[in-house]
């Protein structure tokens, strides 16, 4: 029996895995569930799964949780570190499936443990990859990609060496509003810029499609995830969502990942690496389907690629920066402070005054100063909004 445990268990990543360890429960023994506010579901699959422990992440909650697992035996627990030391127990494989920076602590608590970590969470990444891989490194853990591009660059990278590998190519759908004139961007909802074309995702990950966001993320995640340099990073887009990632070799060979849009494929193959097994995941019938399209994405459009490059470019703790401006800007444009547009202004002010604080992005990463830059951009995003209030 494999020990599981999943962060972020109530959420659409942490849904999908419960869904494939259910299919076969001889296999996996449920060491932990945390959630946020999701009691209910929390409790209900805890439950289910015969989770040792359940953990949300909010104090004020956890009367709720005690009463929703009164009777079964489970140990409930709450708050931000209660969460890392569910990490912490004895797991062989951990779903890191959190949304946001606060995936950071527990992360790394279950790489310490010697888990294999399965890494949806990319914002943990973003903010503090070399810390993350040191870690996997000093503890003889493994890092296993999830994000569906990163999932597919490393599946075409099987058997193949690094050296060989001249690009990597990562596809955007384009999000909610690839059709739009960028004028009428300016006054999009909330709501609108909530449903993707595509993916069945959390709301945050889909409004980041929409303003490309997490594709400047997922650029920063490559780099980081496969030790690229900045130039072999491409992004193509691609509205089909059925080519995941292509990597191109020295040779002239591109190796491209072709599946349905469906995050099972993905977590499925980080749950039973090195192995393939199947998966609940509908076959594609290319000629059914035809065509495929491909474009370069428009710069003018897209402030958060150009961003992400920067980011890139300053390396150090800038990616803590530019996670954390945009997990607020994110914030500010959900509760209606900020126009969609002005999300990008917003990280990109914060990165201009932060990075030009002498010596403030170039600290050594530890988790003390991923934590301390990630209060500091948070900061600072809510300082600007305010001035721009004005
Ligand atoms: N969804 C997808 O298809 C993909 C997602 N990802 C990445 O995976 C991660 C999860 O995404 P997704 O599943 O869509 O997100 P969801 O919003 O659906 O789920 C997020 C999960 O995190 C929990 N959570 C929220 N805030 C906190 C917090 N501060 N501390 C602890 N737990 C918290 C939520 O609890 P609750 O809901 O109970 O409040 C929920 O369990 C993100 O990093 C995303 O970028 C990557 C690729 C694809
Ligand atoms: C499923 C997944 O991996 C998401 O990150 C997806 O890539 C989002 O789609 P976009 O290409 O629109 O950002
Ligand atoms: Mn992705």
């Amino acid at each position: 029996m494999r020990r599981i445990t999943i962060l972020g268990a109530t959420g659409s990543i942490g849904q999908s895995t419960l869904d494939l360890i259910a299919r076969e429960p001889d296999l996996f023994e449920v060491v932990a569930l945390t959630g946020g506010r999701n009691i209910e579901r929390l409790a209900s699959d805890a439950r289910v799964c015969g989770a040792q422990i359940a953990v949300t992440a909010h104090d004020d909650l956890l009367d709720d949780l005690r009463a929703a697992l009164a009777g079964s035996g489970i140990e409930a627990a709450a708050g931000a570190e209660a969460i890392s030391e569910a990490a912490a127990r004895p797991a062989d494989w951990v779903m890191s499936a959190i949304v946001g920076a606060a995936g950071l602590p527990p992360g790394l608590k279950a790489l310490e443990q010697g888990a294999t970590l399965a890494l949806a969470n990319k914002e943990s990444l973003v903010a503090a990859g070399p810390l993350l891989m040191e870690t996997a490194a000093r503890h003889d853990a493994r890092i296993l990609p999830v994000d569906s591009e990163h999932s597919a660059v490393f599946q075409a990278l099987t058997g193949e060496s690094m050296d060989a590998v001249r690009r990597v190519i990562i596809t955007a759908s384009g999000g909610a509003f690839r059709d739009w004139p960028r004028e009428r961007l300016a006054n999009v909802t909330v709501e609108q810029a909530s449903t993707h074309p595509n993916w069945a995702m959390g709301q945050r990950i889909t409004i980041d499609s929409a303003s490309m966001f997490n594709k400047a993320l997922e650029m920063i995640e490559a780099r980081e995830f496969f030790d690229l340099v900045p130039e072999q990073i491409e992004v193509l887009v691609h509205p089909e969502s059925l080519v995941h990632a292509l990597v191109g070799f020295c040779d002239g060979a591109l190796m491209a990942h072709v599946g349905p849009p469906d995050m099972r494929h993905a977590i499925g193959y980080a749950l039973n690496w090195p192995e393939r097994r199947a998966l609940p995941v509908a076959a594609l019938d290319l000629a059914a389907i035809g065509t495929l399209s491909f474009s370069a994405p428009d710069a003018g459009r897209y402030p958060a690629l150009r961003l992400a490059r920067e980011v890139m470019a300053k390396r150090g703790l800038a990616g803590a920066v530019f996670n954390a401006a945009k997990e607020r800007a994110l914030d500010h444009f959900i509760a209606g402070r900020i126009g969609f547009l002005a999300m990008s202004d917003v990280v990109e002010e914060v990165l201009t005054r932060l990075c030009a604080e002498k010596g403030l992005v170039d600290a050594a990463i530890s988790l003390d100063s991923v934590t301390h830059l990630d209060h500091l951009s948070r900061r600072c995003a809510d300082r600007v909004v305010k001035e721009q209030d004005r």
